[in-house]
């Protein structure tokens, strides 16, 4: 069944949510039903929503979100499929300050996870000295280890190595890579994660243009 807000800070939060995914979408970063959006809802302790799996991403109305459990992932009963990657967004509710998670296929993050992800292990992508990591809010911002998860069949398997590297590394930007698949943000606000999400995709773009190659080194 489709989705029908009781409140008023959901049925904001679910047009928010949608109004977004058709910016990203018109910006070429969520094509066809790619990339997926969710953010806690606010004064519902627990409680977030996550677009639906294989919607149009242009197109996304109030009615194709799902109420989720923000740190399991578990959706309220009869509703529409969740997103397929609903567990990577539960794992970063789990063990970060996060408020609203994005997750897209741009293209230069893309290009980045195609060409630093390795067989089976995790790695980082090391990113140094460019001015646009004081936009990722690090402790240190000069240098970030960007992480680059296998891209595992069973979803559940990568959300299971987000929880374990993500809060354990403090040298962690608010953004992680999946080998050949796409990018995840998350920030304190849909639009901060925005702003994350920006800076990370310039830096990848940065990183692909730079001679110098990537920097890459395994974690595990
Ligand atoms: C268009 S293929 C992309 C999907 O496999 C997936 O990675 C994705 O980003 C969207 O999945 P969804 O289940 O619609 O949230
Ligand atoms: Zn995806």
């Amino acid at each position: 069944m489709s989705y029908t807000p009781t409140t008023v800070a959901a049925r904001q939060t679910a047009q928010q949510l949608a109004q977004f995914s058709r910016t990203l979408y018109e910006r070429g970063w969520m094509p066809g039903t790619a990339g997926n959006l969710s953010m806690r809802v606010p004064r519902a302790p627990g409680r977030a929503l996550i677009t639906a799996s294989g919607r149009d991403k242009g197109d996304l109305r109030i009615q194709d979100m799902v109420e989720i459990d923000a740190e399991t992932g578990r959706p309220s009963p009869g509703q529409d499929r969740a997103s397929a990657e609903t567990s990577l967004h539960a794992a970063l509710y789990r063990t970060t300050d996060a408020q609203a998670v994005i997750h897209v296929h741009s293209p230069h993050a893309t290009a980045v996870a195609h060409r630093a992800g390795l067989d089976g292990a995790t790695s980082v992508v090391h990113i140094e000295r460019y001015e646009l990591l004081k936009g990722l809010g690090l402790d240190d911002p000069a240098a970030a280890k960007l992480p680059v998860f296998p891209n595992w069949a069973r979803v559940d398997r990568i959300a299971e190595d987000i929880a374990a590297h993500v809060p354990a590394d403090p040298g962690c930007p608010p953004g992680l890579l999946i080998a050949d698949h796409g990018i995840t943000v998350w920030g304190q606000t849909l639009g901060q994660a925005r702003n994350r999400l920006e800076c990370l995709e310039a830096l990848c773009q940065l990183l692909v243009l730079s001679p110098a190659g990537l920097n890459v080194t395994r974690v595990s």
